[in-house]
């Protein structure tokens, strides 16, 4: 069995990479860091170590490397006679992988079973925005591929991914340090009884309760510890949850989203609430090397319309609820100003060349008659003071 995994990263590496090798998988890692791709076509194996409670090693091996940007040609022809293709390459990636496995799938003896794709990434749905740049580009594509044969030759299958994967230390070589938690939820209908054999993967029939509370409880929750550390000046995500400060707010963001999901899926609020303390527990891991700035990268992402703040803040609104938390870490977001991070100079540009309501509409996609959107946009108003 072999599966071609874009994204050579953290996650790539330290999780979606350990899950199919334990599973049987030769796994084709293709990313663009041409260094990156380098190490692992000279390696023969990389360790993964577990830290927290129970730490434990595990090595992978059984790969190859291929550059994508240099070496397309080859990605697509290992896509062709794949049985599988997942990403961890970030959301708005999606769009420039798209091409390669749409060219892949062109290319595939249509007699093969169909590749099973799946996007692993922080994001409602992601295999759909992953299936939808697909189809568009084997549409427009020299082998004109058409929905009837994308139909036949793969099945998408939207997942949820949790692992907390901190940026590795430098001279760490490939090895990748994770926490010992993870949860990789997949949605098993579109298999119609041929999924995968994925140890550890949990297949459900509806995915949407699953990844909704992993987005709006780990990540609200991430993200929030992130942007209320940043704002205190401390760098580790463990640190930040120590400051009584930092926790309290943190702890109150998860109640409002706790409230939504409650309401809204099959979880009663005892689930819920243990799901919310075993989450702050792993947020406190002293073992984990992570830090604020990884964990609040891409701040025009996280405050999008359907992302972990303006989601559930929305959905909150719409129901006659007004978040008060939730908006505090809006608030937050805003003021994210890690000079390594592009969007975060892009999120202050925006704030700072627009009028407060055109922000508002640039930065979470809320429309102005939208109940929340007066609450945004003043906090976009005041955080062009500063
Ligand atoms: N790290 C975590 O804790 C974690 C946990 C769950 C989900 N995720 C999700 O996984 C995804 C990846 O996160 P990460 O932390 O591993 O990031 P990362 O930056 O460590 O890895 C991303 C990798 O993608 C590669 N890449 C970028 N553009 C590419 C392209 N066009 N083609 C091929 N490869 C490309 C990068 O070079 C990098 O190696 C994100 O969607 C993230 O939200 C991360
Ligand atoms: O990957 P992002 O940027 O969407 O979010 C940052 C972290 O919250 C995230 O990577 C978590 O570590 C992960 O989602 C845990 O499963």
């Amino acid at each position: 069995m072999k599966t071609v995994h874009f994204g050579a990263g953290n996650i790539g590496r330290g999780f979606v990479g350990l899950l199919l090798h334990n599973a049987g998988y030769e796994i084709v890692f293709a990313d663009v860091a041409g260094a990156l791709i380098d190490e692992l076509a000279a390696a023969d194996s990389y360790d993964v170590h577990e830290v927290g409670d129970n730490p434990a090693v595990h090595t992978v091996d059984n790969f190859r490397a291929l550059n994508s940007a240099s070496a397309p040609d080859s990605v697509v022809a290992e896509i062709a006679t794949a049985d599988m293709v997942t990403t961890a390459v970030g959301p708005n990636i999606l769009k420039f992988v798209a091409p390669l496995i749409a060219r892949g799938i062109a290319a595939r003896d249509a007699a093969l079973a169909p590749l099973q794709v799946m996007a692993c990434e922080n994001a409602i749905n992601a295999t759909d925005i992953l299936e939808e740049a697909v189809r568009a580009d084997g549409a427009a594509g020299p082998a004109a591929l058409d929905a009837a044969a994308v139909d036949a030759r793969a099945v998408f299958a939207n997942t949820a991914v949790d692992r907390i994967v901190p940026n590795q230390a430098p001279g760490q070589g490939l090895d990748v340090t994770v926490e010992t938690f993870f949860e990789w939820v997949i949605d098993k209908t579109p298999f119609h009884g041929g999924e995968p054999a994925i140890g550890g993967v949990t297949f459900v029939e509806e995915l949407a309760p699953y990844i909704e509370r992993k987005l709006f409880t780990v990540n609200t929750g991430h993200a929030a510890t992130a942007y209320f550390g940043y704002a205190a000046g401390i760098e580790k995500i463990s640190d930040a949850m120590e400051d009584p400060g930092v926790a309290v707010k943190v702890r109150a963001v998860l109640a409002e989203t706790k409230q939504l999901l409650v309401a809204k899926h099959d979880f009663s609020d005892a689930e819920q609430e243990a799901y919310v303390e075993k989450i702050l527990r792993r947020f406190s891991n002293p073992y984990l090397p992570d830090t604020v700035v990884r964990v609040g990268r891409a701040p025009l992402r996280k405050l999008g319309r359907h992302e972990r703040f303006i989601g559930p803040a929305a959905e909150l609104a719409e129901n006659g609820v007004t978040p008060v938390a939730l908006l505090e870490a809006v608030g937050a977001a805003l003021r994210f100003h890690d000079a390594g991070d592009a969007e975060a100079a892009e999120l202050a540009s925006i704030i700072a060349d627009n009028p407060a309501a055109a922000a508002t509409e640039r930065i979470t996609g809320l429309a102005p008659a939208h109940p929340l959107f007066p609450a945004v946009r003043d906090l976009i108003a005041a955080a062009k003071t500063g």
